[in-house]
């Protein structure tokens, strides 16, 4: 049988000692899919089930220089965002992907954890605003980021709406306001605007508490399906679809949130 040459995906991100969220979701992401996964670490989290204990960033022209690695060499069908953290990093990561001229750019703003505690500082997130966002093939805010970038106050699948086509006019192609952290039926209802087509993406509520990485895992299978050709919407149906499916076999491991079965058909 002729070897199969993989696509390859990027994923810029931080690591998640815990293994449910960052680089580590997203190269287990990757690899369901069969995508070669590469990555350029931004920062690395003493963090478990439980919480974040500390952040140690690294420096920018280390972020640069991982993604110039592996693109001159291993070349890339689509890339992820997520914890970026700095004004700095977020500045390099915007300036690199605009000259290497990177396509099939999945943007996680991560800004705010579901629990509603700000990540990154505001400078950041007015570099998140103005030089990222607009680089976004798909920009897949939760709740709160949501919030912050639209100036709507998010409580019903029309604020939800009314959000999504306000971030649109910021640059991205697409926008997916998630609702993982919205109430009652609406959690686990997501929305996309693409200035064409206003869609709401359902899936049934998981009910458990064992959500760690759910965001980090849908942006990079949505990364991973523009890897392998689908188109923007048919990619991101698939990743709901792939992360529904990995929270239904989410992990009761540790003594807070545990993590998506990322692997869940080789469990048993
Ligand atoms: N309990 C649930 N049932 C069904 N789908 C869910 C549930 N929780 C989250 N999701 C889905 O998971 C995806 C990630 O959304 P979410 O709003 O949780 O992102 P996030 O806040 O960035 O993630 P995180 O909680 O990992 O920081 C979305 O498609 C959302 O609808
Ligand atoms: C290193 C890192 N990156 C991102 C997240 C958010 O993860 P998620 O939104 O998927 O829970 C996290 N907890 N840790």
């Amino acid at each position: 049988m002729p070897k199969q040459i993989p696509p390859v995906a990027l994923t810029i991100a931080g690591s998640d000692s815990g293994g449910g969220a960052g680089i580590q979701a997203d190269l287990k992401t990757f690899a369901f899919h069969r995508v070669h996964g590469t990555s350029a670490l931004t920062c690395v989290t003493a963090q478990n089930t439980q919480g974040v204990e500390r952040v140690d960033a690294l420096p920018a022209e280390a972020v640069r220089a991982q993604i110039e690695a592996v693109v001159k060499d291993l070349g890339e069908q689509a890339l992820k965002t997520g914890m970026l953290l700095n004004q700095a990093i977020i500045m390099t990561v915007a300036q690199t992907v605009t000259a290497l001229k990177l396509t099939n750019v999945v943007i996680d703003p991560v800004m705010v954890s579901r629990t509603g505690a700000q990540l990154i500082d505001d400078d950041a997130i007015a570099t998140l605003r103005q030089q990222l966002v607009p680089l976004a093939t798909v920009l897949t805010p939760n709740r709160y980021e949501a919030q912050i970038l639209s100036g709507v106050e998010i409580a019903s699948l029309a604020d939800m709406e009314q959000a999504a086509e306000k971030i649109y006019p910021l640059g991205p192609k697409a926008v997916l306001v998630k609702g993982g952290s919205m109430a009652g039926e609406l959690r686990g209802i997501d929305v996309w605007y693409d200035g064409r087509t206003l869609d709401v993406l359902r899936s049934e509520t998981v009910d458990t508490l064992d959500t760690h990485g759910t965001g980090c895992t849908l942006s990079a299978a949505i990364a991973a399906n523009l890897a392998l050709g689908y188109p923007p919407l048919a990619a991101t149906q698939r990743a709901k679809t792939y992360v529904t499916a990995a929270l239904h076999h989410a992990l009761r491991i540790g003594q807070g949130q545990g993590p998506v079965g990322h692997f869940y058909p080789l469990l048993s």
